[in-house]
């Protein structure tokens, strides 16, 4: 149970990445946290319980988030998780995992930029009245995977509000002459993942109708952009037990 006059005492998993370097230092400056473990790559998790670690933020890759999560709501750690590869699949099982566990919380955020909360929203808001929706995202040549969790969750909000409008296909009559050049398809929305040096985090969701076009862009051109969001869920989570994808709710 949490002490409310009592310092949050965080775990970082990532410790030593892009995302966990900024995340230790924000937890650290933060007046009302404890920073009580960095991990990185094969460091023992149980370091974690062993100096009380009440809230994990884990940004590491797709492939170790998911037995980071088991090992933590086993714990009855609550976790804070920016890493994306967040299928159906994969927060389902979160979602059973939890059921055991009642009382501990997990957020799950594709992206913890609060003008990237809003870039979807919009985004959201504005699919039932344009025939066409592109998804540009474009990132830092090192990130491992594409396209990238923001995008597909623009994606998938999208494609709802798309279905709920009864709007059908979008407009195409493009044949792909070479594998790709029409991006992936994600839900029928087509994204395309741009990879280069000297960007960070970025996307552009261009929405096309008779005469007009819309374009709703957000930029991340630092992470600490990302740090006000993972404070906040830092500070929520431990009230809102279960699972909680996307940080808008926490906004409210
Ligand atoms: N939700 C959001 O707002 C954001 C999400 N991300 C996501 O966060 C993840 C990390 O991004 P970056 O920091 O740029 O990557 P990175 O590659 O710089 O850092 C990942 C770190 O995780 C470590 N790691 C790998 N396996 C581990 C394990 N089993 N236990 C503990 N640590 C382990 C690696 O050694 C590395 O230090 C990616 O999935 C990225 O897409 C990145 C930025 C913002
Ligand atoms: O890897 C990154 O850098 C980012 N990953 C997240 C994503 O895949 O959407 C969030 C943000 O775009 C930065």
């Amino acid at each position: 149970m949490t002490n409310q006059a009592e310092s949050i005492r965080v775990g970082v998993l990532g410790a030593r990445g892009r995302m966990g370097l900024e995340v230790c230092k924000a937890v650290d400056a933060a007046g009302d946290m404890e920073l009580v473990a960095m991990l990185d790559q094969g460091d023992e998790l149980f370091k974690a319980s062993e100096a009380h670690a009440q809230v994990f933020v884990d940004f590491t890759t797709p492939d170790a988030v998911m037995d980071n999560l088991r090992w933590a709501v086993d714990q009855g750690i609550s976790v804070v998780v920016g890493t994306t590869g967040f299928t159906d699949e994969r927060l389902s099982q979160v979602r059973e995992w939890l059921a055991a566990k009642p009382g501990v919380g997990v957020l799950v955020a594709p992206n913890f930029g609060l003008g990237a909360v809003l870039m979807m929203q919009f985004a959201a808001r504005a699919a039932r009245y344009f025939d066409s929706v592109e998804i540009i995202e474009q990132h830092h040549p090192r990130k491992l995977d594409a396209p990238s969790g923001t995008s597909t969750h623009t994606a998938h909000l999208i494609a709802q509000a798309r279905a709920e409008a009864g709007l059908g296909p979008m407009p195409d009559a493009t044949k792909e002459e070479v594998d790709g050049a029409r991006g992936a398809d994600i839900d029928g929305v087509r994204v395309h993942s741009v990879r280069a040096a000297g960007l960070v985090a970025h996307q552009e969701v261009l929405f096309g109708s008779l005469g007009e076009t819309l374009t709703i862009r957000h930029d991340s051109l630092d992470r600490v952009s990302f740090m006000p969001g993972v404070l906040l869920g830092v500070r929520k989570i431990l009230e809102r037990p279960g699972l909680t994808v996307g940080l808008d709710s926490f906004l409210d």
